[in-house]
């Protein structure tokens, strides 16, 4: 589990997180949503510490981030996978060469076994016959099976993920969910993903935490949120809902006339 207690960020004197306290519960996928600009990314890089907050605690399973030495924040890295928006693979890097960076980087295994391991994450992510590909040669879907397979090649304890379902189509996007869901139920992994992706949302919502304007406003799961009473997070809901209709109506269309 992660806690974050009352966390605080400005940026030049500008203030962008407002004293946010929410929980990430092991073995679930743990979600901010918000509006764009909201600050959704802000929180998620001071929770992984690539960002310092001002004010605030950050507790890895009672751990406490600010309190740990360099050593002990390098193992802490150790156990955190990241899913990076747009997949962020090395285009020179075949998929095999993609997923065993990590291991050849950090991991005390053999070559033989680090090759096991990621032939064993290639696999598990829905991949096959893909190892001597380059990400150029391959679907943007399938680079982001890739780019699972490499963020859970160190066997994470905490997996983060940023918008994983940019730039897929709403399949895809499903597919690429229900994947991160799996893995986060079977691994008991502490799953924290951003989206404004309201499929997601209703999918694999098991824990949902709101930032509007750089406050936390709500905290519910896929089955409350059509009760809740912030009118910031209704909005958001129905604009979300808007969007995802308005998307749907421009592919069937695409789709009908792309033979014309
Ligand atoms: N390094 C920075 N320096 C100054 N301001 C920043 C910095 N990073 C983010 N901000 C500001 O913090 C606010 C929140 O940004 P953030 O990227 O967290 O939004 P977001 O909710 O993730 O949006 P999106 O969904 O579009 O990614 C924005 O006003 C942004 O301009």
């Amino acid at each position: 589990m992660i806690e974050a207690k009352n966390i605080s960020k400005w940026f030049d004197g500008q203030r962008v997180l407002y004293d946010i306290s929410a929980t990430f519960d092991t073995g679930k996928t743990n979600l901010i949503i918000g509006q764009s600009g909201s600050g959704k990314t802000v929180f998620m890089k001071c929770l992984i510490g690539l960002l310092t907050p001002e004010e605030g605690t950050i507790m890895y399973d009672g751990r406490n981030f600010r309190e740990m030495s360099v050593q002990q924040k390098r193992a802490l890295r150790s156990e955190i996978g990241v899913l990076f928006q747009g997949s962020a693979l090395f285009d020179n890097e075949t998929v095999l060469g993609n997923v065993m960076f990590p291991l050849k980087m950090f991991s005390p295994l053999s070559h033989a076994e680090q090759l096991e391991r990621a032939h064993f994450c290639i696999q598990r992510v829905g991949l096959t016959n893909a190892d001597e590909k380059y990400p150029s040669e391959i679907s943007g879907g399938m680079q982001k099976r890739v780019a699972i397979a490499r963020a859970i090649a160190l066997n994470p304890k905490y997996l983060f993920c940023d918008e994983p379902n940019s730039g897929l189509d709403p399949r895809t996007s499903i597919l690429i969910d229900e994947l991160l869901s799996d893995i986060t139920h079977e691994y008991g992994i502490t799953t924290i993903i951003n989206t404004h992706d309201m499929n997601s949302v209703l999918g694999i919502g098991e824990k949902i935490v709101f930032i509007n304007k750089g406050h936390c406003d709500w905290i519910g799961n896929d089955k409350t949120i059509f009760r809740s009473t912030s009118q910031s997070l209704n909005d958001f809901v129905f604009a979300s809902q808007l969007f995802q209709e308005v998307k749907k109506f421009l592919e069937r269309e695409y789709e009908a006339n792309k033979n014309v």
